[in-house]
């Protein structure tokens, strides 16, 4: 069983993570980390904070000499802007004179439609949104990102399996379906503004985004999440919460903005006949092989040993500069939604951190099918499944 957790305030001291079940002996270090937050930070279209927040990364435990030992991993992510947030968000006391006029102490009464602000207060008992938004905040998915990472490191190194993102759409502007990048390509990706596989579209998607930040407003999108070199047989069609699609879907949405989540052609599969729905098998290397992927690699719960292919829907996000109508909280009248910065899309960022969840669901199912306490034994493990299917 793999577990994991995080705590941390988007403008408290660090965030931190702790992963725990994973083999001894998967390399990974700090510098790995720190690349891969990197990659989160990036993107067309994010906001100010991007610039100046830094993601300092200390491995605190877990990981020795560049190995993991086998305990849980646990992982800190510095915020760098902690000193301008100490006094606001000091755990301990801090006397109310010193608070006394510190403008980012105000008390953030007019709640943001779109963000967890309002709900956040009514059922914590809070009267201002600082409390909920801290928290809410996807910043939190910095610590995501720095496990993921670890999960992704254990993907790679027991099975060979690599995980790669690219945008698909932005608001209204498409990739073709027939765009669809390969673990060598995932460099080229990460060197377009928007992550997006598809120079034309991409340079319609910075247009877009470009209009939309002049016009005061944001943007929402859809990342594809793609993994190459799974077995088949990852996950269950033997109960509803061992399905491999199901708990794929759970960890999408539980990413801050996903609204939807497609596994393989998804919803436009409601749409065709059956006929040209399915993916035919035939003959080849192993015995068997399917001549198409609509499904996305998944089929009762469980890999096929095709190429993973899922979809989530961000929406635009909620902190719109043109500020929508909201109501003040502190005095009942109506009033336009606290603003101060924000992101125009992180549709790229999102497809960083989708990544990172689907490599923990990954990693998750490979230690329920393979065991090991050490990395060598996970890897003859499935190599022993492996070879049972005949599967070079
Ligand atoms: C990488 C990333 C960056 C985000 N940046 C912002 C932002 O700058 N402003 C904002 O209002 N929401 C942003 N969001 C979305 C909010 O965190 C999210 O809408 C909020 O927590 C409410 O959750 P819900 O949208 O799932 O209902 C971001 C989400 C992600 C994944
Ligand atoms: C800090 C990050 O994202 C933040 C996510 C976020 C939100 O509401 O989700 C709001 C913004 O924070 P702030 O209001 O402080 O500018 C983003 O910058 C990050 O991704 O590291």
């Amino acid at each position: 069983m793999l577990r994991w957790l995080t705590a941390g305030e988007s403008h408290g001291p660090a965030l931190v993570a702790i992963l725990e079940g994973l083999p001894a002996g998967v390399a990974v270090t700090s510098d790995d980390i720190a690349a891969a937050l990197t990659r989160r930070r990036a993107g067309y279209g994010r906001g100010a904070r991007m610039k100046f927040e830094q993601d300092q990364v200390t491995l605190v435990g877990g990981i020795r000499h560049g190995l993991t030992q086998g305990g849980p991993v646990a992982v800190e992510v510095a915020n760098s802007e902690w000193p301008k947030w100490e006094r606001v968000m000091s755990p301990d006391p801090v006397p109310a004179e010193e608070l006394e006029g510190v403008a980012r102490n105000a008390p953030l009464t007019r709640p943001r439609p779109g963000h967890a602000d309002l709900v956040g207060m009514q059922k914590y008992g809070h009267d201002e949104a600082r409390p909920v938004l801290e928290r809410a905040s996807a910043r939190e998915t910095a610590a995501r990102v720095a496990i993921g990472e670890v999960a992704r490191a254990f993907c790679r190194q027991a099975l060979g399996v690599e995980v790669l993102s690219h945008v698909v759409s932005m608001g209204t502007v498409s990739v073709p379906d027939s765009v669809q990048p390969e673990p060598a390509d995932l460099e080229r990706v990460d060197a377009d503004p928007l992550r997006c596989f598809d120079p034309d579209t991409s340079a319609r998607m910075v247009a877009e985004v470009d209009d939309t930040r002049k016009a005061g407003d944001t943007l929402g999108g859809v990342v594809e999440v793609l993994a190459y070199g799974l077995p088949p047989g990852l996950g269950s069609h033997v109960h509803w919460d061992r399905r491999l699609d199901s708990r794929l879907a759970g960890a999408l949405m539980g990413v801050q903005a996903i609204k939807g989540v497609e596994v393989g052609d998804g919803f436009r599969t409601a749409a065709r006949r059956g006929s040209d729905a399915h993916d035919e098998i035939e003959p080849g290397p192993g015995g068997v092989r399917r001549r198409s992927n609509r499904a996305g690699g998944v089929e009762g719960g469980m890999t096929t040993g095709g190429p993973l292919r899922v979809r989530a829907a961000m929406k635009p996000i909620a902190t719109v500069p043109r500020a929508l109508d909201t109501v003040d909280v502190a005095t009942g009248e109506p009033a336009r939604a606290h603003h101060q910065r924000s992101d125009v899309t992180a549709v790229p960022a999102a497809g960083v951190v989708a990544e990172a969840m689907v490599a923990l669901v990954l990693a998750e199912a490979a230690v329920e099918k393979f065991g090991g306490d050490s990395l060598d034994e996970t890897a003859r493990n499935a190599r022993a499944y492996l070879d049972t299917l005949e599967i070079q």
